[in-house]
């Protein structure tokens, strides 16, 4: 079957997710700097508003007639002046070093009441319908804070299913050989031989290109795959950091069960599927900690649709498709188990007798 290839969904995708994350490293090293508040909560909040701002602007100015859920939203900045002037002033200069580039993006904002209304525009309550935009402008907070991975992530759908994924990784390398280590969750950089920009379309695979590159040509990125593993003791698998938002005991327990010796690599945000697609590491497991909590769209889409068009297969801990059909919410997952293709199955299998056994 011929796919529609999405060529200017993800060229606008791409150059919209590399313009965001200038913004993400120019916030990062100012907080470095002393330049804003270190040690509150400002720094990601202003990186999460204008991100947001300056990728929804992009997707406005190209299709007008998406609609968007994105994770902010703009009460706080209408409340408070000097954080919507501070954030202001970092989206009026953020552009693309390439003139072709930024003028396919829409330029500059006008002004920061019209940043503010880019803002709500990310309120749909997404669904089963039409074409429709996730955007986490930035995701992994605690990574980003640390100086440990996050990821400015976008994604379309097209009727609840996922069809152009784009992943900026400021801090990951460059190299998709380099295989995950221990440390890649902290005081890691953005410097040279970093920051690197997976993407995918539904049916033609996913490829990865440096961060910094900003260029029109869509083919530019190289083809990534997943690492071919048959001997599952020998895989590598990544997790959360944070222990409040997967259950590392589970996890422990899975892979124990699989005879994987190598010790989990924990980072933050959706680093990890770009990771394990390029075949950096194999495995992702996200077991729920919480009965209630429901993993939001923004946080999987462009993941789930890079990892899969890399060879992989991403289900839930029930072994069912990730449904970004619901809502803002995928109200009818619980977890994600990412994997190869080829060893999905055995390690879903472990995934549900561990889960079993606790019952
Ligand atoms: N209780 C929770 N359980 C699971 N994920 C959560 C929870 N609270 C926040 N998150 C979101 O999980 C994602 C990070 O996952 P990870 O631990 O894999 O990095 C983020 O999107 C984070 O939001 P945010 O986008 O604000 O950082
Ligand atoms: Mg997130
Ligand atoms: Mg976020
Ligand atoms: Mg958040």
């Amino acid at each position: 079957m011929r796919r529609d290839k999405y060529e200017k969904e993800l060229l606008v995708a791409q150059l919209a997710v590399q313009r965001a994350a200038i913004l993400t490293k120019r916030v990062f090293h100012e907080k470095a700097k002393g330049t804003v508040d270190k040690n509150d909560k400002s720094p990601v909040t202003i990186g999460d508003f204008g991100a947001q701002a300056l990728i929804i602007a992009a997707l406005q100015h190209n299709f007008p007639d998406d609609a968007i859920v994105a994770e902010e939203e703009s009460a706080k900045l209408r409340e408070d002046e000097k954080l919507r002037s501070t954030v202001w002033e970092l989206v009026k200069d953020t552009r693309l070093d390439n003139p072709d580039a930024e003028a396919l993006l829409g330029g500059p904002i006008r002004d920061a009441d019209a940043m503010v209304e880019l803002i709500d525009k990310g309120n749909s309550p997404g669904g089963a319908h039409g074409r429709i935009w996730a955007i986490d402008p930035i995701d992994g907070t605690k990574g980003f804070l640390r100086g440990g991975q996050y990821a400015v992530c976008l994604a379309l759908m097209v009727d609840g299913d996922v069809k152009v994924g784009a992943l900026g990784c400021p801090n990951l390398p460059v190299d998709d050989a380099a295989r995950l280590t221990a440390g890649i969750g902290e005081n890691q950089t953005d410097d040279d031989g970093h920051g690197v920009l997976f993407s995918a379309v539904l049916g033609h695979g996913a490829t990865s290109r440096p961060l910094a590159t900003v260029s029109l040509d869509p083919e530019l990125g190289k083809p990534i795959s997943m690492r071919a593993i048959d001997d599952l003791t020998q895989a590598n698998f990544c997790e959360s950091v944070e222990a409040g938002h997967s259950s590392h005991g589970d996890q422990a327990a899975i892979s124990h069960r699989l005879g994987i010796t190598a010790p989990s690599v924990r980072m933050d945000s959706q680093a990890k599927y770009g990771s394990i697609a390029r075949g950096a590491g194999d495995i992702y497991l996200r077991l729920p900690v919480s009965a209630t909590y429901q993993e939001k769209i923004w946080d999987h889409a462009a993941g789930d649709l890079i990892v899969r068009e890399a060879g992989g297969q991403v289900t839930d801990v029930n072994g069912k498709r990730l449904d970004f059909s619901v809502g803002r919410t995928l109200a009818n997952n619980k977890g994600v188990v990412a994997a190869p293709l080829a060893v999905h199955a055995k390690v879903l299998e472990a995934v549900q007798e561990v889960l079993s056994s606790k019952l």
